[in-house]
């Protein structure tokens, strides 16, 4: 059919209608969302806004733009501003529109406190994990206990103790892999001691660990992907719906980087194909040759809802990432101060050698006796509060109670009331470095741990924050604590005096942004060692 010029001229007006029309929309909707918006932002900074009275900057108060600037733009850079907030205005300060940061160690017991006071976590926290539906990652007091509890039991002393045969044997491994290193170039020691700490926690966990300290080299390893996946952690905050895409990453996992593959397939693949192997000997009766966290998970009274294959799955992959970066890293910035103080490597070696430890011994003192040591433990003490564990806030909230905080800023007593179920949180990397707690606290100085009677002194040990506190602290302390003396004990005996710094820092185990966890300049290319 042939077109009239007066056709294409109704055509071309109803096309720039159309355009227009389309426009229009689009500006209303945004313009919509721009008032909606203010009209939120006028309100949090009303006195209509519960948390009116807790002073802050005023940007922060109306708007999440400041974190979402720091920490998404900046990547990782919240922390400091929230340090940097305290400076100004105080022990209590509101750091965005619905939470407030604290730094006074002692109200730590108030926000993370046990004994059937219920703590939930933030929502918005939560937002930027992965592992929904994991212990880590529940927001609810209740159901977090329920999922908490077959776990705890597995993690237990008892059970660590148990395990402590493997644990010594794995960190003379570890030693026979970096001798081998012996007269070769230098290599990645934070590598390293996360495939130790991920053989561990993958051979304890799974009943077959992955076996990274038996294989030629130290990659593949736990360590780039995880990193990966919590680089992402700030941007899921912002844009949540955007972890529901992980699902589908089973489908390309032949085509995604090497590492990248390694976490998709351990969620999507293996760890669900065990869990269902697992659920297969539980209905035939069939007795697993050695116990695995999935036992008490399946054998526990948690609800059906519960136990289904792809929580589970995520629930191990949790233990599994948690449970390799936080004792690496604190590995790896103690042999680096160490290495770095030889006087103070010496104390150690000298205090292991006289508790009985033989020279180059492949059998060390048992773990209790090594706990006994006064300056082992006060290095590793200082190791856990240089190294942070997580760096930045885990916020709490109380659903049923009104928490009321009474202190003192510039001279004057102040008080403020957090109402019930709004979060507030600390940081161990700004707790850290408290300087009425910890004097000189960027220095590594593990005397600082120690009385004139060799004893712990207790109001030091009340500012470690490493393992946060309450019912909702690290799970798994008594495994970390194992693996950091008999790793650490082994180390000094036999390797730590053949090993050599190269091209390393203090800037390369000093925080200087986070994921979560504390990360170096992003220049920084890790602890490198070269073996004599
Ligand atoms: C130096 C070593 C470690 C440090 C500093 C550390 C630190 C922490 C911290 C601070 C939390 C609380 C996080 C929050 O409040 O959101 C936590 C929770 C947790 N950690 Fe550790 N951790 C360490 C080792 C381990 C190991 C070896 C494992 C694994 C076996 C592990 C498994 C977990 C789990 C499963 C949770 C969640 C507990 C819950 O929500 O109930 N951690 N850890």
């Amino acid at each position: 059919m042939v077109s009239t010029g007066n056709n294409s001229l109704e055509d071309s007006i109803w096309g720039v209608y159309g355009v227009l029309t389309t426009w229009n929309t689009l500006l209303s909707i945004a313009a919509t969302w721009a008032a909606y918006k203010i009209l939120q932002a006028a309100y949090n900074l009303s006195p209509l806004h519960p948390l009116s009275h807790i002073p802050g900057p005023r940007l922060a108060a109306a708007s999440y733009l400041p974190e979402l600037y720091w920490d998404v733009v900046c990547g990782g850079r919240y922390t400091r501003q929230i340090r940097d907030m305290h400076r100004i205005y105080g022990p209590i300060v509101r750091i965005n529109p619905s939470e407030v940061h604290c730094d006074d160690v002692d109200f730590s017991d108030e926000i993370y406190a046990v004994g059937g006071r219920k703590r939930g976590k933030s929502a918005r926290q939560v937002d930027g994990l992965v592992l929904i539906h994991t212990g880590f990652g529940t927001v609810d007091h209740d159901l977090h206990r329920l999922r908490r509890a077959p776990l705890a039991k597995f993690f237990s002393r008892s059970m660590i103790a148990r395990l402590e045969p493997e644990i010594q044997a794995l960190a003379q491994t570890l030693c026979d892999k970096l001798l081998a290193q012996s007269g070769k170039e230098a290599f990645d020691l934070t590598v390293a001691y996360s495939c130790f700490t991920t053989d561990a926690i993958s051979g304890y966990a799974f009943g077959q660990s992955l076996g990274y300290l038996t294989r030629e080299g130290w990659y593949p390893n736990f360590r780039n992907p995880t990193i990966a996946a919590l680089k992402l952690v700030y941007v899921l905050r912002f844009l949540p719906f955007l972890k529901h895409l992980a699902s589908s990453a089973a489908w390309v996992v032949d085509y995604l980087p090497e590492d990248v593959g390694l976490v998709v397939r351990n969620l999507q693949i293996d760890l669900p194909k065990k869990i269902d192997a697992m659920k297969a000997d539980l209905n035939t009766d069939k007795v697993p040759e050695r116990p695995t966290i999935f036992a008490p998970m399946l054998e526990s009274t948690l609800p059906e809802r519960e136990q289904g294959t792809s929580r589970l799955a995520k629930e191990a992959f949790a233990v599994l990432s948690a449970g390799t970066e936080t004792t690496s890293w604190a590995l790896a910035v103690i042999t680096y101060h160490l290495l770095e103080k030889p006087h103070l490597l010496e104390k150690l070696r000298r205090e292991l050698l006289e508790a009985g430890a033989g020279k180059e011994s492949r059998q060390l003192p048992a773990w209790t006796e090594l706990e006994k040591l006064p300056f082992l433990g006060a290095v590793i003490q200082e190791g856990l509060r240089l190294s942070y564990g997580v760096a930045t806030r885990t916020a709490r909230s109380a659903p049923g109670e009104t928490l009321l905080y009474r202190g003192e800023w510039n001279k004057k007593a102040i008080e403020y009331t957090i109402p019930r179920g709004y979060a507030i949180g600390m940081s161990a990397a700004i707790m850290h470095h408290d300087e009425k707690v910890f004097p000189d606290s960027h220095a590594f100085i593990p005397e600082r741990w120690l009385d004139s009677r060799n004893q712990r002194r207790k109001e030091v040990e009340r500012g470690l924050f490493s393992f946060s506190r309450g019912s909702r602290q690290c799970i798994a302390i008594n495994l970390a604590y194992c693996e950091l003396y008999l790793g650490l004990a082994a180390l000094a005996l036999r390797v730590l005096p053949r090993m050599r710094l190269f091209k390393t820092t203090e800037e390369d185990v000093t925080w200087d942004y986070d994921i979560l966890v504390p990360m170096t300049k992003r220049s920084s290319k890790d602890v490198r060692v070269t073996i004599d």
